[in-house]
């Protein structure tokens, strides 16, 4: 059905598809995106330059040209997957692997070149290991996770596998039956199919790239919603929401909590003696040591200009005292090393003891601890009766 098809058109229309996909990945995304979206366009440009370097080198077959540029070929091709795997890193979650993953983009365009003369030997090792870096990401993308839609990854996956299998095809023709694969634009059937899937899976990779990005970005503003700009820390708004469900797990089943109110004394002496960028780096000090401090399932937020707001789940007064105190110590020591001043803060304290109570109660009761902590001096916790 397919054997009326010229291999070299297939694989030329794939090339000027793969540049229309390398350019319009930038100017779709934007130039200044995330690492993971620009590593995706790198990766894409590279593969529209290891194509054309390919196809050039065929114009040039058994010079030191076709030498140059198969070799530049393979190092692209394999360096655009490495690419793709960091993308993934990024897009998916950390993990190791990409050292694996280099070392097959150096090593395989350094045999390459090596055996060059040994036409079965460069074709099957070179296809292998491009084969093997999809099977990678193909297994990569598959692992559960809960960071990434699976829709994106399956199609990209089903690229990966897809591309893996018509490369290795490539590669044990070309390693064990060269005369029916004596170069790469050879009418094999199998050849024609690969050219066909090639074009095919450019489509998928387009369009999962660009989900992926999108999916990203919404993440990003996801994140941008419930967060304060300056300190990273949850916004007021979030905050609450979070807080009001925790109470009422607390409530439920009867665990012990406490709100802690924290509101650093003299911030405007503060700005106005050293600046209100100093200001600035004061407040996100403080949002660092309470990340340090904290334990997962506590809530932090910036609350307010210089004040905080922290719930502490499962934790009784004492706990809460502990804590403060240890804040406030490693507060007046790292501030005084790394601004220059030592911070202090006033703190309220409310600890959840009686089942009618709501947030709002909490708060203020916490707010009224924190005024009569400002008014006993400073540098103090009180907690609520
Ligand atoms: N640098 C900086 N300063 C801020 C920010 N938000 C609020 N402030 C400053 O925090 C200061 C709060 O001042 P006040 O409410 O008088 O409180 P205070 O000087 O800390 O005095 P006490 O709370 O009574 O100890 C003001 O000078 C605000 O400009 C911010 O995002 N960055």
């Amino acid at each position: 059905m397919f054997s009326h098809l010229d291999v070299h058109t297939l694989l030329v229309v794939f090339t000027v598809n793969l540049i229309a996909v390398a350019l319009a990945l930038p100017l779709l995304m934007g130039l200044k995106v995330s690492a993971a979206a620009r590593r995706a366009q790198w990766s894409m440009g590279l593969q529209a330059v290891g194509w054309v370097c390919l196809i050039a080198s065929s114009r040039w077959a058994g010079t030191v040209f076709d030498l140059l540029l198969s070799t530049a070929s393979m190092a692209a091709l394999s360096a655009s997957l490495v690419l793709l795997w960091k993308a993934l890193q990024r897009w998916i979650s950390p993990r190791d692997g990409h050292w694996t993953m280099w070392s097959l983009a150096v090593l395989m365009p350094l045999a390459y070149a090596l055996g060059f003369e040994h036409y079965a030997f460069r074709v099957g090792i070179a296809n292998a290991v491009l084969a093997l870096q999809m099977g990678l990401l193909c297994v990569e993308l598959l692992r559960p996770t809960e960071q990434a839609s699976w829709r994106w990854r399956a199609l990209l996956a089903l690229a990966m596998a897809l591309q893996s299998v018509v490369t290795s095809w490539r590669g044990v023709l070309g390693a064990f039956f060269t005369s029916a694969y004596p170069h790469f634009e050879s009418p094999h059937p199998v050849n024609i199919a690969a050219a066909l899937v090639s074009n095919l899976t450019l489509l998928l990779v387009a369009a999962s790239l660009l989900m992926a990005y999108r999916e990203e970005a919404e993440r990003q503003l996801r994140a941008l919603a419930i967060t304060d700009g300056l300190t990273g820390l949850l916004n007021r708004r979030a905050w609450s929401e979070r807080a009001a469900a925790l109470l009422a797990d607390a409530r439920r089943y009867g665990h012990p909590l406490i709100v802690l109110m924290l509101d650093l004394d003299h911030f405007k002496v503060v700005n106005d003696q050293h600046g209100h960028a100093k200001g600035d780096a004061a407040l996100m000090l403080v949002a660092r040591l309470l990340r340090e401090q904290l334990r997962t399932g506590d809530l932090a937020a910036r609350y307010g200009g210089e004040e905080f707001c922290l719930l502490l789940s499962h934790t009784r007064e004492g706990a809460a005292i502990a804590l403060d105190q240890r804040l406030r110590q490693t507060l007046r020591r790292v501030s005084t090393e790394e601004l220059g001043f030592p911070i202090d803060y006033s703190a309220g304290l409310a600890a959840f003891h009686a089942d009618h109570q709501t947030l709002d109660d909490m708060l203020r009761r916490a707010d009224h601890a924190l005024y009569e902590a400002k008014h006993a001096g400073r540098g103090q916790l009180v907690i609520a009766p």
